[in-house]
């Protein structure tokens, strides 16, 4: 499956990906009225989201969600969801419709039968998947030895509850499944430690290895990895 590998430097790859990533709306929301984006936490996504949020789209056609959520307060620093609202919900984007991965339930294990009901509702194939990874190759909440990693890289629901081996907080993610159910998947990763993981991803092995590779080996979605060498 042709893998397009755009490598970019620097911060102009952030406006570089929100051209992009607006491109695909814009031609989805004009070809079926709506478009749909899931968005990954961490630190990449924060100057692409901050650059997307000044596209000029029809906003409020657009569906924007979470690939993954911490289970903690909305408001909380850790938030996911706090980070979409503080860089991307604001101006004309805070006319997207916004939803979200954490529910009042007590832990995210009570709370995924709401999450999947809700995720149930969104316009599947979501048009974009924004990925992200770890130093440990794992993406979303998909992590390597997760105590529920089996079940999400196996099962057909569209989001898992799950416990980090050793990262923060109890999460929200999208199973396998659920990130494939996308039209276009962005990867964005920087520095050569997550080149050198992403290199050793690409060449062979198990998704549960590095959970990254069930984006890269496979063949039903393409894939753009942006990679920002620093
Ligand atoms: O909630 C999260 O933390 C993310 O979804 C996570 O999967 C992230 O994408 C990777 O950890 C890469 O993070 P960076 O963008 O900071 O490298």
């Amino acid at each position: 499956m042709p893998t397009e590998h755009l490598f970019v430097t620097g911060v102009e790859a952030a406006a570089d990906i929100a051209a992009r990533i607006a491109a695909i709306l814009s031609d989805a929301i004009a070809r079926r009225g709506v478009a749909s984006i899931a968005l990954s936490g961490g630190r990449s996504p924060r100057p692409v989201l901050e650059a997307l949020s000044h596209a000029d789209l029809d906003w409020g056609k657009v569906v924007v969600t979470l690939v993954d959520e911490r289970w903690v307060a909305p408001d909380s620093a850790d938030s996911n969801e706090r980070l979409v609202r503080d860089t991307l919900l604001k101006g004309a984007a805070a006319r997207a419709r916004f939803v979200p991965m954490k529910t009042p339930a007590a832990d995210a294990y009570a709370g995924q039968l709401a999450v999947e009901a809700a995720f149930a509702d969104l316009p599947w194939p979501l048009d974009i998947i924004l990925l992200g990874m770890g130093d440990d190759g794992h993406t979303a909440s998909l992590f390597p030895l997760g105590k529920e990693l089996a079940e999400g890289l196996a099962s057909q629901a569209l989001t898992i509850a799950a416990t980090p081996p050793a990262a923060p907080h109890q999460r929200m993610s999208l199973t396998a499944h659920g990130i494939l159910q996308s039209c276009h998947i962005f990867l964005q990763i920087s520095g050569a430690g997550k080149k050198a993981v992403y290199d050793r991803a690409l060449a062979g092995g198990s998704i549960a290895e590095l959970p990254i590779r069930l984006a890269l080996l496979q063949d039903k979605v393409p894939v753009e990895v942006w990679i920002a060498e620093i």
